[in-house]
């Protein structure tokens, strides 16, 4: 595969419009911007938009004009093959339900990216489960039984640092997290989100975090409010 073309930014949307089938539009973004490294908290209430934002960026949706552009490519006009490739290579996501894979352990699960990607498999070299270890124990959780347990069997807490290692294997280029600390108390919300960005800044990855609660702004580097960027009024 060819490298990336450089680029300062990490995303680039411009003059996006979108809108679901039979619904008016939702997203009307002249400009959105997350460099390369760089902090970022996006906050809109819940309809906003956010995740339909976040679908576009990971090119698992596509915008009916105006581009979005990861890392040196624009996504709309990328293969359907490339664009996995970038978000495989290059995406770790928290989703916000996690989206975990219940029958496989913790360890599989957080290795899980390594399967779809040599290049973040390449990074982390043969050590996997070493580093499933690491990455876990740096989130909060190292109790070393939990390693072989189902996912499913463990607390909304603990699956959220299990998604969160899984979004950083292999030291992708953005990591990109979906209000996944709604079901937490505010220390532990507040302790997860400093552990985060703290693994993504040692990675040099740019962290882009979507919630609706403002009062997390103060944990990073820049704050955008999507009301602010988005054309589209949110009725409710
Ligand atoms: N698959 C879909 N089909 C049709 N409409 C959708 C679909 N997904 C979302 N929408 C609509 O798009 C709008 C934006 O939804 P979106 O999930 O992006 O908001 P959000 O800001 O992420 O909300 P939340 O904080 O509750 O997750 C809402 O009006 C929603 O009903």
């Amino acid at each position: 595969m060819l490298p990336d073309a450089p680029s300062t930014d990490a995303i680039r949307v411009e003059s996006l419009r979108f809108a679901w089938p039979d619904h008016p539009p939702v997203l009307d973004i002249d400009r959105f911007t997350l460099a390369r490294g760089e902090k970022l908290f996006l906050r809109g209430p819940s309809g906003s938009g956010k995740s339909t934002l976040l679908g576009l960026i990971a090119g698992v949706l596509s915008p009916e004009t105006g581009t979005v552009n990861v890392l040196g490519n624009d996504m709309a006009t990328l293969s359907a093959a490339r664009r996995d490739r970038v978000r495989a290579d290059h995406l770790g996501v928290i989703f916000q339900m996690f989206n975990l894979v219940p029958y496989l352990s913790v360890t599989g699960n957080v290795t899980l990216p390594l399967h779809f990607s040599p290049a973040r498999r390449a990074r982390v070299g043969k050590d996997t489960e070493g580093e499933a270890r690491r990455l876990l124990g740096r989130l909060g959780l190292t109790d070393a039984t939990l390693l072989d347990r189902r996912v499913s069997d463990l607390s909304v807490g603990q699956q959220q640092r299990v998604a969160a290692a899984r979004a950083l294997m292999g030291g992708p280029d953005i990591v990109i997290a979906d209000e996944p600390t709604s079901a937490l108390d505010a220390d532990a919300r507040d302790k997860f989100i400093e552990l985060l960005s703290e693994e993504a800044g040692r990675t040099g990855a740019a962290l882009l975090f979507v919630s609706h609660d403002a009062s997390l702004a103060g944990q990073f580097d820049r704050a955008v409010d999507l009301a602010d960027i988005n054309k589209v009024g949110v009725s409710a």
